[in-house]
Order: structure tokens, then sequence, then C-alpha cells
């Protein structure tokens, strides 16, 4: 993608307004149907559909959440199922993660997919990664932010910063309860000289460029990609993931949401990444066994 193609992407959207991604109201999460008790509805717009358009977050989604970061990883079985599901005509798979993108590529391990890495700012297809121009020329300041951070927390038992490039993570799953506060002052006020942002995860603080960019929007540019016909489908787990669900609320697509959060504009839940492995292999064998729409010489349905 060309620095122009980032930029106009994006432009419909106020850059001043970096948290405009989520869209959609967010709902209790409580009220959010199983996806297996809606099974039917989802079958009859796959039915409906020209392609399908699969996106799946990483971590909680794909990879059962881990203390440690680096020792995530995915299930040979998932990988399996996604390599089949990836492998059908009419089908692409793309993996939407936090993470960076070289480091969730090769945790998933699989060529032909596309990967989106940096919540978005960094995407690849057919081996072709380019950088949202914006987030490139943040990365001095978010060097400085991730020096500065560890400098001051450095000494916190548990408190870990991840230097993912355009993005960082500051964990505190291992931290003391009662150091979270004075972590999020620090990191909130060290982004905030910085001119970036922080938005908040499972135990982590990440920080991000500020410009008006995340799942969400990468999630549209695909479908936008793949055209009109074809169904969006975002499985994910976390608060960055809740811009994907956005996107693709009021039936544009389908939003579905692992675990069981407080709110969420997704419109079905999985229980965790086993059930996930189960919808995506679930997916697989409905997409293969659906019927092939016979159009005779003149272009006629008979
Ligand atoms: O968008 P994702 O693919 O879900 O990535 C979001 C963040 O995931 C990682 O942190 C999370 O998973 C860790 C391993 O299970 C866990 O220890 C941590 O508490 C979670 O927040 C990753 O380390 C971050 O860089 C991603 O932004």
């Amino acid at each position: 993608m060309t620095t122009d193609e980032w930029l106009s992407a994006g432009e419909s959207r106020s850059a001043s307004d970096p948290e405009s991604e989520s869209e959609a109201e967010a709902e209790s999460g409580a009220g959010v149907p199983s996806l297996w008790s809606i099974s039917d509805a989802v079958a009859d717009r796959l039915a409906d559909a020209e392609g399908l358009l699969v996106c799946l977050d990483f971590d909680g989604t794909l990879a059962p959440i881990v203390p440690r970061p680096e020792e995530a990883a995915i299930p040979a079985a998932t990988r399996k199922r996604i390599r089949a599901l990836n492998a059908l005509d009419g089908v692409q798979v793309a993996v939407v993660s936090g993470r960076a993108l070289t480091d969730v590529r090769e945790r998933v391990g699989l060529d032909g997919l596309v990967y989106a890495g940096n919540h978005g700012l960094e995407l690849e297809r057919g081996g072709d990664l380019t950088v949202h121009p914006l987030a490139s020329a943040s990365r001095p300041a978010l060097r400085r932010a991730c020096r500065a951070i560890h400098a001051r927390l450095g000494t916190i038992p548990g408190c870990r910063v991840e230097d993912k490039g355009v993005t960082a993570t500051v964990h505190y799953r291992d931290a003391a309860d009662a150091a979270v506060p004075a972590i999020e002052e620090v990191v909130s006020t060290v982004a905030g000289a910085e001119s970036l942002r922080v938005t908040d995860g499972k135990a982590v603080f990440e920080i991000r460029p500020r410009i008006p960019w995340g799942k969400g929007r990468i999630v549209s540019l695909l479908a936008a990609e793949v055209g009109g016909g074809w169904l969006p489908i975002y499985v994910g787990d976390d608060t960055s993931d809740e811009d994907a669900f956005g996107v693709l609320a009021d039936g544009v697509g389908i939003g579905v949401v692992v675990g069981s959060p407080s709110a969420t504009a997704a419109a079905a839940r999985l229980d965790d990444p086993d059930d996930v492995a189960t919808f995506v292999g679930w997916l697989t064998a409905r997409w293969a066994d659906r019927p092939v729409e016979v159009i005779d010489a003149e272009g006629k349905r008979p």
C-alpha cells in the first residue's frame, strides 16, 4: 500500500479525534448471544455471500492468554484449521493483532494470509509489508517514551515495557494491584508529553501514535478491497477489537467476541480460543459444503 493509499483510507475521519474509531454503541456483554445459538442465521449469511473475509485477533483469540507474552502460542490444531479455511475458494483469512507484524506472523506461521500488526498500522499482503506513514513518523517519540517509562518503572516487579516499533505495550499482569495506578500515571504522563495516546487492554496499557487508526479501520479497508458481496467476520477478545466490532455492527458483517466482556459491540460470543478453533472448523465445513450456483452459458440461473 502506498503512502497516498494509507492517508486517503484515513481521510474521512478527523485526525484530531483519534478516539473516534469506535462507532457502534457498546452494549452489555451479558446480552450477547452465543454464536452457536445463532448459527442458523450465520449459515444463512454464508449462503448469501460471494466470499468470506475472516479476520482473527491473536492473543486471547487464537492463542490462550499466558503471563509472559513471548510464550503465547497458537495450538497446532488451530493452525491446521486456519490453513484449511484459507485454502478454500472465495475465502481470505486475515490475522489482525496488536503485536508487531513480524512477531505475529512468525507465531501464526502460515503463508497466504493477510497480516495486520500493531493494531492495523502495519499491513502485509502477498509479501508486501507497508507501515502507516504517520506511524512511522512517530517512531522516535515512541522510542523516547519507552526509554522514559522503563527508567521510571523498571524497578517495579512484574512491570515490563514491550517496544513494538510503531506502538508499545506496558504489561502489568505480574505487578501488584497496588502498583497499577502509579504505572498508569507514569504511562499517561510520558505518552502525553510525546503527543502519543494510551489505550488499555488485558493487563496492559498500549501506547499508540495519535492518529485515527485502529483495527476497525484496517478491517474496513480489507472489506472494501474484497468487495461488497463478501461477508466480513471478525473474532477478537479485547478492548482494541471493539473498533472492528463497531465497523461490522448493524449487519455490515459479524463481530464475535471471545469471553464475556462487560460491554461489547459484537453480535455474538464464543467462550475461549478452543471455541474459536471449533468455529473456524465450522466455517470451513459450511463454506465447503455450500451449494455451487449454476449459471448457464447465457448467464441465466436454470
Ligand atoms: O491484538 P492481540 O493480538 O490480542 O494483541 C494484544 C496484545 O497481546 C499481547 O498481550 C496480551 O497477551 C499476553 C500473552 O498472553 C498477556 O501476557 C498480556 O497480559 C495480554 O495483554 C501482546 O504482548 C501485546 O503486545 C499485544 O498488544
